[in-house]
């Protein structure tokens, strides 16, 4: 079994007991950027892992139920870092490293703010930047800061989800109950977790169990699934992916 993993400490959580083998598994693990994941899952070069959650949209992949990454109010670590004001906004450059906050960020544009702008890899009025390079970059910056869970809570009234494990073929269960275990296991030890990060990268503890604590949520109930399937036909009313999704999950 070749899982890929999410190289974001939002995503430790998920994985930390395994990769660790705090959790004894078989499993062999590859960390990429959220883009990459998406490709390598796409490709089958890996046969689960946690990916943007529009990517399961754009497949007829399985989701492996009662995990996301998701947030429930503010999210940090998602945002638009304006250089004017947001009427003022004519072109925004997007996150390479990102599938699913893109998808956001043009939802928003179009049926939020309802600007018309040019979407560039260059230079522009404003930025989206997500995972730990958000996080870096909010510690100092004096530009005016959009945070997209916030701003999608306010359009949809749901939380917003960001990536799900995603598996391209029917796994035993004895994986997914890993996945689960794992998960259990990471959202009771968010201390260990931001600890270890902080030993490896140059972040302030406090500040790192703060975010895994208060910024992030794990678990995939009915007002997720909601908020994903309202994600989804936004998606697709804006082009940006080619069928209508329904979710299916694994074991069901
Ligand atoms: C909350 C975040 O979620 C990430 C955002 C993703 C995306 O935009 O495609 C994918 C995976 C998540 O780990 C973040 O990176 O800040």
């Amino acid at each position: 079994m070749k899982v890929v993993l999410v190289d974001f400490l939002n995503a430790y959580p998920l994985y930390f007991a395994l990769v660790n083998k705090i959790i004894d598994n078989d499993i062999e693990f590859i960390r990429k950027m959220p883009s990459v994941c998406a490709k390598m899952l796409y490709e089958k070069q890996v046969d689960v892992g946690i990916a943007p959650s529009i990517e399961y949209a754009k497949s007829d992949h399985y989701i492996i139920p009662n995990v996301c990454i998701s947030s429930d109010y503010k999210v940090k670590s998602v945002a638009l870092f304006l250089k004017k004001p947001l009427n003022k906004v004519k072109t925004v450059k997007l996150d390479k490293n990102s599938n699913t906050s893109v998808a956001l960020t043009k939802i928003l544009f179009a049926y939020k703010y309802k600007i018309g702008v040019e979407y560039t890899e260059d230079k522009a009025d404003c930025e989206l930047v997500i995972g730990d390079n958000a996080l870096y970059r909010i510690e100092h910056t004096d530009e005016q800061v959009i945070d997209l869970a916030y701003e999608w809570m306010e359009f949809s009234g749901y939380p917003f989800v960001f990536a799900l494990w995603i598996a391209n073929k029917k796994i035993p269960t004895h994986y997914t109950d890993l996945f689960l275990k794992a998960k259990n296991w990471g959202i009771n030890h968010l201390e260990t977790i931001a600890e270890a990060f902080c030993d490896t990268h140059n972040y302030d503890y406090n500040k790192a169990y703060d975010y895994l604590k208060n910024n992030l949520s794990y678990d995939l109930g009915e007002n997720k699934i909601k908020s994903l399937e309202i994600f989804f036909e936004y998606a697709y009313k804006l082009n940006l992916t080619s069928k209508k999704s329904n979710l299916h999950f694994l074991n069901e």
